[in-house]
């Protein structure tokens, strides 16, 4: 009981928001011109006609139950004329408004389900990339796996579903309601068997029984399928996601004959796939046991239960089968849920990965230095925030893990504008962590960060290049645009960032799409993003091994251009190799404190 309130609450606050929205749109509505509404009325709109619709369709279903009642009536009675005029007028009649109604409502439920996808999904994937949301839930490692497949699969198959069950449900409770008047209505006709007792409603209560145990039996039997579709879910994207990885990877794993790793690893995952499966087949055929059961049994059960009425002549064959088919369509809707068992199942490991994946977002955006929530027991807060001048002072800063542990300390540190200084030291020393301070994308720590200002007094621009660049799959002047827009410079400037860069051989392949980071070598991504920063021209550049797959003459050769191309730009950079340090001005070492704690120093000269 407990869990069914839990889904409720769960899918209410997963519905709710696209019922409120204010947010405009544009509704095209024939034939009145285009025009400017809030989500909201027009999703009432849409759910209001489509449930009138509904509503309809039982009704025609009732009225049919009495044509067919007259209809049969004059079958028993070979009265051929009304058999004629009852089929040509009542049924014909009624049968083109049900098609007709029909049809609207499918393509009205397809247009809300399409304007409902498309406001769920740019509300997810805004609030996961938001406040570096994505970032954060895979530091924090916890919550929602494969958030891509909740965001491409599962919004979709909530709204269906929604959609569906809601309809189902409703048409349900008003066929039950509409067909349990008739059959008691019917009920009246019947008594025990050779005496004239008669038992209110005794159809009714048949039906009721029956329906309501064969849902008893059905909840019982298929219950597990609802944990096993959910993990079935989870099993397929992460075999999914195992062979999108390889593909990423496709020549490191190949150098590193790392095939039949590859394959052990895959057929791990599609083992999972396959034994989640045949688990749930096990239960479905449980399962379908009982409904098939239960469907062949309620075909025959209502004129087993009123055969005797009628071969006793008590009632006539219309009677007869207007009792059997408002007995059917009772019982079909009380057993609503047999039938719609197996969507209930996966609807509800939908709305659970739905709900873990609003929760871990919930929680990644607490972590954000601009997030309003404080609850993080590891966050203290960096306070992060524009200083009185141009330089770059930290104070008191420590760093920790997603654990807690603390990695770096930080008394004291300015960095001036205009110099060129080198962060140093050992490996997993905390340098990158650092930068990772610095650009605002590390929760985890506390202490104060004072950002540059600019030769104007406003906020100075920081740009961040880190040893692997990300590039874009597409054309050229998006990867080396990115994350501007690709008609940000003209060709003639790109063209220039890229010779400058020493990446002649690309400036004619602008236009050409491909995945560069699949295609470029490291050194010449390095280079690609050297571009960026010379088109960016920022105020402060953040090299973390930005060159490190360059050889010593052209990571040389580099820094001079930076120098002369970027005058204004004060650098940063984090790198190993002693021939760095007669590229830079200033020297710092990243210390041991003794620990695992490390700490910035100037290098002694
Ligand atoms: N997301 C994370 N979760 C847990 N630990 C992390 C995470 N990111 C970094 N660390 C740990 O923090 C420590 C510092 O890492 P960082 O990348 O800052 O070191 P670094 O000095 O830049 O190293 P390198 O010179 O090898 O690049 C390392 O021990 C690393 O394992």
């Amino acid at each position: 009981m407990h869990g069914l309130k839990q889904a409720l609450a769960d899918i209410w606050r997963l519905t709710l928001p696209y019922f409120t929205s204010r947010e405009l749109t544009t509704a095209r509505i024939w034939p009145l011109p285009a025009f400017a509404v809030q989500q909201r009325v027009l999703a009432l709109i849409f759910a209001a006609v489509i449930i009138a619709i509904e509503f309809a369709l039982v009704a025609i279903n009732v009225r049919l139950s009495y044509f067919s009642r007259d209809w049969f009536n004059a079958i028993q009675n070979k009265d051929a004329a009304s058999f004629w005029s009852l089929l040509f007028t009542v049924f014909l009649f009624w049968a083109v408004i049900y098609i007709v109604a029909a049809i609207y409502q499918y393509a009205l439920k397809s247009y809300m389900r399409i304007r409902w996808r498309t406001w769920l999904t740019e509300r997810y994937v805004g609030q996961w990339l938001d406040h570096n949301a994505h970032y954060h839930m895979q530091l924090l490692g916890h919550g929602a796996d494969n958030p891509d497949q909740r965001i491409q699969q599962d919004i979709d198959s909530f709204i269906l579903r929604t959609m569906t069950l809601f309809l189902g449900l409703l048409s349900s409770v008003t066929t039950l309601a509409s067909f349990a008047v008739v059959l008691w209505q019917l009920s009246a006709a019947f008594t025990f068997p050779g005496t004239s007792v008669q038992v209110p409603g005794f159809l009714l209560w048949g039906a009721l029984i029956f329906a309501v145990l064969a849902t008893w039996i059905t909840h019982k039997v298929g219950k597990p399928l609802i944990r096993l579709n959910f993990e079935q879910e989870k099993y397929e994207a992460d075999f999914r996601f195992s062979l999108a990885r390889l593909r990423e990877y496709g020549e490191q794993v190949a150098l590193i004959g790392g095939a039949p790793a590859e394959k052990q690893h895959l057929s791990g995952r599609f083992g999972a796939v396959i034994g989640n499966f045949l688990a749930i087949v096990s239960r479905t055929k449980k399962l379908t046991a009982v409904t098939a059961a239960y469907g062949q049994i309620a075909n025959v059960i209502p004129y087993v239960l009123v055969a005797p009425y009628y071969f006793a002549d008590k009632i006539t064959l219309g009677g007869m089968q207007q009792t059997a088919s408002a007995f059917g369509r009772v019982s079909d809707s009380l057993s609503f849920f047999i039938s719609a068992y197996s969507t209930i199942a996966d609807y509800k490991a939908v709305v659970d990965r739905l709900t873990t994946f609003t929760g871990s977002v919930d929680a990644a955006r607490a972590l954000d230095s601009q997030g309003q929530d404080e609850s993080h027991a590891l966050v203290t807060r960096i306070a992060r925030a524009e200083g009185a001048d141009g330089a770059l002072h930290i104070a008191g800063l420590a760093l920790n893990l997603p654990d807690g542990t603390q990695i770096v300390r930080v008394q004291e540190l300015t960095f001036r504008p205009g110099e060129t200084a080198l962060l140093t030291g050992p490996s997993g020393s905390g340098k990158s962590t650092l930068f990772r301070a610095i650009a605002g994308i590390w929760p985890f720590g506390h202490g104060a960060i004072a950002l540059p200002q600019d030769e104007k007094g406003g906020p100075a621009s920081l740009l961040l290049l880190p040893q692997r660049p990300y590039l874009p799959i597409g054309p050229l002047r998006e990867a080396v645009s990115y994350p501007s827009a690709a008609d940000t410079w003209s060709d003639q400037e790109l063209r220039r960032a890229l010779e400058a860069a020493q990446l002649g051989h690309l400036v004619n392949r602008l236009d050409e799409d491909r995945h560069w980071s699949q295609s470029l070598s490291l050194g010449e991504q390095q280079r690609l993003a050297i571009a960026r920063a010379l088109l960016a021209r920022p105020d402060w550049l953040f090299l973390d091994e930005a060159t490190s797959a360059m050889d010593e003459g052209l990571e040389a050769s580099i820094y001079k251009l930076l120098a002369r191309e970027l005058p204004r730009t004060t650098l940063v950079s984090i790198g190993h190799r002693s021939t760095l340090h007669a590229l830079h001005g200033r020297v710092i070492d990243m210390v041991s404190t003794g620990n695992r704690l490390f700490e910035p120093r100037d290098h002694a000269a």
